[in-house]
């Protein structure tokens, strides 16, 4: 079978359930509807190529958008290779792995950071984690729902290229932001990312960080060129969402295994970082609609929305 159809499948299986799932039911049984609770927004982080940022921005915007007030989640799904605890200094004792064995719940693998930021770790160098299966991937969407709060944000740091894992992710997303660099090949796996996301799991609307620039010019003459493409060829929206410049302060920071945010928060990078958590600020309701609409947070987004 097509693995992008089986991936599709288990997805509108996913639906299905969150329809089940849906508050309707308690009122099919009588019961009073529970209070509105705040709806949270899944942004997978993405990128294609490996060490093009993926890591660095999911790490600074969980911080920034934790600094600036917002309760965060940043889910490592780089499975098997995981490193966001250690950017951030963190000792996990459990992740992802025991959460999948049933030897732990979702709360359990909640790891506080700075700011109130919360990390799911996702173990680094087993193989069973880097080989996952599609059931073991929907399995982690599904815990989710177990939380007994659900932030404002889910962050989602995905793994390099566009296997199953990745596209997973991405599609049960609200938004995907593609982090960039002015590299070929970084471009060259970005357009392969938007092409294999558009094509076969419905995404329509991608938001572009170009990383390890030098202005925002260059930045912008980035997004133009990946821009240029992906209009004539594809049938996505590439929305410019902001940029990173190659800064020594953000690498001096990853060696003290901080958030350049937090250390330095008015140097260059830090100063970018705060404006992309602005930018999220300002984003409207998410727009996918149907099957790619499925949040991570079914059950509490269902909850939250009345849907
Ligand atoms: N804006 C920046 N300025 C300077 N250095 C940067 C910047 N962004 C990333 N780097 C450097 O690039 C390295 C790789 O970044 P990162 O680990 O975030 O990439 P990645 O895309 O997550 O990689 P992988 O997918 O392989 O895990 C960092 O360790 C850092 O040294």
């Amino acid at each position: 079978m097509n693995q992008a159809i089986g991936l599709e499948s288990m997805l509108r299986a996913l639906a299905e359930r969150h329809g089940r799932q849906n508050p309707g039911q308690d009122q099919a049984f009588g019961l009073a509807s529970p209070p509105p609770r705040k709806r949270c927004r899944a942004i997978a982080v993405a990128g294609g190529k490996g060490g093009v940022g993926k890591t660095t921005v999911s790490v600074n915007l969980g911080m920034a958008l934790a600094m600036g007030g917002h309760d965060v989640i940043l889910l490592d799904a780089d499975m098997g290779l995981a490193n966001i605890d250690v950017l951030l200094g963190l000792t996990p004792t459990r992740h992802i792995g025991h959460l999948l064995d049933g030897a732990c719940g979702i709360e359990d693998l909640l790891l506080p950071a700075r700011h109130g930021l919360k990390v799911v770790p996702a173990g680094s160098g087993t193989r069973r984690l880097a080989q996952l299966s599609n059931t073991e991937h929907a399995a982690v969407i599904r815990a989710f729902d177990d939380l007994v709060s659900p932030p404002d944000y889910l962050l989602v740091d995905t793994a390099a290229g566009v296997s199953d894992n990745v596209a997973m992710f991405a599609a049960a997303a609200d938004d995907v932001v593609l982090v960039v660099c002015d590299e070929p090949a970084s471009l060259t796996d970005a357009y392969a990312m938007l092409k294999v996301l558009s094509r076969d799991f419905g995404v329509r609307r991608f938001r572009m960080v170009a990383n390890m620039v030098r202005n925002l010019g260059e930045a912008k003459q980035l997004h133009q060129k990946l821009a240029r493409v992906s209009d004539r060829f594809l049938d996505v929206a590439l929305d410019f969402m902001g940029m990173v410049p190659n800064d020594e302060r953000l690498r001096q920071a990853i060696k003290r295994q901080s958030a350049v945010v937090d250390l330095w928060p008015s140097s260059r990078s830090g100063q970018a970082f705060k404006q992309l958590a602005g930018a999220v600020d300002t984003w409207g309701e998410p727009e996918r609609l149907g099957l790619d609409r499925i949040a991570f947070f079914s059950r509490q987004a269902a909850v939250a929305n009345g849907w």
